[in-house]
């Protein structure tokens, strides 16, 4: 192994192994912290996806330690950790203290902060996140469920949440190439900087900002930020790039999505199925808690529906929807029963023959392949940036698409299949 990847999440993981897979490197995706001694056979990259940007910091940070431990021990060379191209934390973490924790056990004096993604419309000035043409604070991640991002500023945030004092390097240095990034690099330890947010609204920024990191132990970042990193092996001779896979073949069965994202793409792939007349059968947080709806009635639904289209089972609700709920029951409970639901659901599915499972949402997929026990993924083909078809390793056998709220063009939940054998 050469590289090792934590994420915060599953989505972000199976976006990270996209895009690490995409530039030729045998990838695995493993779920949970992995046992100790772990066999990872003749993989070159391995990121573990855990469920952490949204739990206490202290467990977000034991969880991410023993991973890196179990990456190292097995061989990886250099430690990425992976969180939301949305920078998606809050001042009490995760990200800075995660941050802090693998920096020490790294034994590193500096790394990188770049959660940039042009691909998907996230790209960083003067150390300002941008989505699209908004500032991070002025999109709609200002009233996300979880981590409601209200400052566009990355070293303000970032600051917040760690003691380590965190920098700036202005994209005119990225511009001027990965020696006087390097350069800017060793004067920022020289200041004492531990973090150092790059600026990148191009991926050939992010090429020369991974270029720039060869030979760091600690690079944090996005999943753009892994476009330039499996190049710094080749150069030494130690990777052959190989071809990634267009297509997949897929178990046979039945396909649904689960949607429990209320991120605004998501909201949009929604209506677009509902404009489709695809069946689709809407969640609200409250029914649940009154036990108005139930899992077994939800995969009964599903079970009934035609079995040439993939049914909808979604929660995604407008903010003002969500926040009302929130007030009810609060933050944490109307997430939990959601999430607990749909698991439900995708459990009862898998065991009614339903084996091709598309969900969106990080924390929701998180939960959905918990329930489901699958324990590791292989990286099949690119469905849109970011999100792969991913074929779960043993038992069970499932096709899986873990696709982040905030990915993919409208028409996801159609085209998706097209890519599957
Ligand atoms: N109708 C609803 N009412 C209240 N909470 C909801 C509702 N629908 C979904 N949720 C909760 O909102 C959260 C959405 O988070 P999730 O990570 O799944 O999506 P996301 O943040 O859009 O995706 P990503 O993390 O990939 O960007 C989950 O905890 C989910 O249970
Ligand atoms: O970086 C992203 O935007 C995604 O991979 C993600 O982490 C969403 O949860």
């Amino acid at each position: 192994m050469l590289l090792g990847a934590v994420a915060d999440d599953l989505t972000g993981a199976t976006d990270l192994a996209l895009m690490i897979a995409r530039q030729g490197m045998k990838t695995v995706q493993v779920i949970g912290v992995p046992e100790p001694g772990a066999d990872f056979g003749d993989a070159q990259a391995v990121v573990v996806a855990l469920k952490s940007r949204t739990i206490p910091a202290a467990e977000a940070v034991a969880m991410s330690l023993r991973s890196a431990e179990r990456l190292k021990a097995a061989g990886a060379e250099q430690i990425f950790f992976k969180y939301c191209s949305t920078f998606d934390s809050t001042d009490a973490g995760n990200i800075g203290p995660v941050a802090d924790a693998l920096l020490a056990f790294t034994g590193s004096d500096l790394a990188i902060v770049c959660p940039a993604f042009p691909a998907t419309g996230r790209t960083i000035y003067r150390g300002h996140l941008f989505v699209g043409d908004l500032l991070l604070s002025d999109s709609s991640m200002k009233d996300h469920p979880l981590t409601p991002m209200r400052d566009a500023s990355l070293v303000r945030v970032l600051q917040r949440q760690t003691p380590s004092p965190v920098g700036l390097v202005p994209l005119e240095v990225v511009e001027a190439g990965p020696e006087a990034l390097r350069e800017a690099f060793d004067r920022a330890r020289r200041a004492g900087t531990r973090f150092v947010v790059v600026d990148a609204v191009r991926d050939a920024h992010l090429r020369t900002i991974g270029a720039a990191a060869a030979g760091m132990a600690l690079v944090t970042g996005g999943s753009g930020l892994a476009m330039g990193l499996p190049g710094n092996f080749v150069k030494t001779g130690r990777l052959v790039p190989r071809t990634p896979a267009d297509r997949m073949r897929a178990p046979r069965g039945r396909a649904v999505v689960l949607a429990g994202s209320c991120s605004a793409a998501t909201r949009g792939q929604v209506q677009t199925v509902i404009d489709q007349g695809i069946p689709a059968f809407q969640l609200d947080a409250l029914a649940i808690a009154e036990n108005r709806i139930t899992a077994q009635q939800v995969a009964d639904w599903a079970e009934g529906q035609p079995v040439d289209r993939a049914p909808l089972v979604y929660s995604s609700a407008d903010p003002s929807v969500v926040r009302a709920v929130q007030d009810k029951l609060g933050v944490e409970r109307s997430g939990a029963l959601v999430e607990d639901l749909l698991a439900d659901v995708a459990r009862r599915l898998a065991s009614r023959g339903f084996t091709r499972f598309l969900v969106a949402g990080g924390e929701t997929s998180g939960a959905v392949v918990a329930a489901l026990g699958v324990q590791a993924l292989e990286i099949g083909p690119e469905i849109d940036p970011g999100v792969p078809w991913t074929r779960s390793i043993g038992s069970p056998d499932l096709a899986l698409a873990l696709k982040s709220g905030n990915f993919g063009t409208p028409d996801f939940f159609l085209k998706a299949w097209r890519v599957l054998d």
